[in-house]
């Protein structure tokens, strides 16, 4: 008897997606024709040059840019067909966003920060107070709760935005090189803390990163080149170890691009 197939269900799927700037003559094919799943549970990572499209996939996931062709589907919804009620929703607490330099706002605390997408979208108290002290316990932020982001460090920084980006409970977190701001050691602390929430937690993550070490957490990775995916690698679970998993990567990013760097 075979054993049971657990099919996992596809959280986001970009089909077929192009972005083109400018007109005929002049015209940058940004993301020409990317077509990829993230399913539920999965922490995929997105590789790539400077210039590959990266942004411009994470813009148009977030909504900020239109598509020229093709659709994004958020749990089988097509995100383009939204009206701005759903959109609102969509982008407020459906998706959690992560970026590179945290983004916080000066003038609030760390606990003001982390709430601040329940009070924008109206939700509830008792949802950010069932959920917050698990999420600063496990990202240790206590202690920075009633400090202001001028009183925090970067590390810290990145881990209330953690709690921010998960509080509103959504269904994919999309990391926009979360470690780029960090040095080594804060950049390896906030891997680990993502890993755990996904793995430990359920957490489905979307991460752009140019660093093979944080990609190395990373169950599968996509390889972007000239706005569409060129090469995959997925993570042989359980019996590749992290250390052979980043030698693949930095591999396949040399053997890709030339070199590890230029990514
Ligand atoms: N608003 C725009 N108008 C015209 N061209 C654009 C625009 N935004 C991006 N591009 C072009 O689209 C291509 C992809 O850009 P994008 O910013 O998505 O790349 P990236 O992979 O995120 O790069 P990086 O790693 O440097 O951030 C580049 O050639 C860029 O010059």
């Amino acid at each position: 008897m075979g054993g049971t197939i657990i099919m996992k269900q596809k959280i986001l799927q970009v089909q077929g997606l192009r972005k083109h700037f400018g007109k005929h003559g002049s015209m940058t094919k940004a993301l020409d024709g990317m077509t990829f799943d993230v399913l539920e549970g999965e922490f995929l990572g997105i590789m790539g040059k400077s210039g590959c499209g990266k942004t411009t996939l994470l813009n148009c996931i977030a909504t900020a840019l239109k598509p020229t062709e093709g659709k994004i589907l958020l749990n089988g919804e097509d995100i383009g067909g939204f009206d701005d009620r759903r959109l609102a929703e969509y982008r407020g607490s459906r998706i959690g966003y992560l970026y590179q330099d945290f983004e916080l706002l000066d003038n609030l605390t760390g606990r003001e920060n982390i709430t601040l997408p329940l009070a924008i979208h109206g939700k509830e108290e008792g949802i950010e107070a069932d959920r917050l002290p698990e999420l600063v316990d496990y990202l240790e932020i206590r202690e920075v709760l009633d400090k202001f982001p001028s009183q925090m460090s970067g590390g810290e920084k990145q881990r209330v935005a953690a709690a921010r980006a998960l509080i509103p409970d959504p269904g994919i977190v999309i990391a926009d090189e979360p470690t780029g701001a960090l040095d080594t050691e804060n950049a390896r602390a906030l891997m680990q803390k993502l890993n755990g929430l996904n793995r430990e937690f359920g957490r489905t993550i979307l991460m752009v990163t140019h660093d093979a070490g944080a990609a190395s957490y990373c169950s599968r990775i996509l390889f972007m080149k000239d706005g569409y995916i060129f090469h995959e690698l997925r993570r042989e679970f359980p019996q590749e170890s992290q250390k052979d998993y980043y030698e693949r990567i930095l591999a396949a990013m040399a053997q890709l691009g030339g070199s590890a760097d230029v990514f």
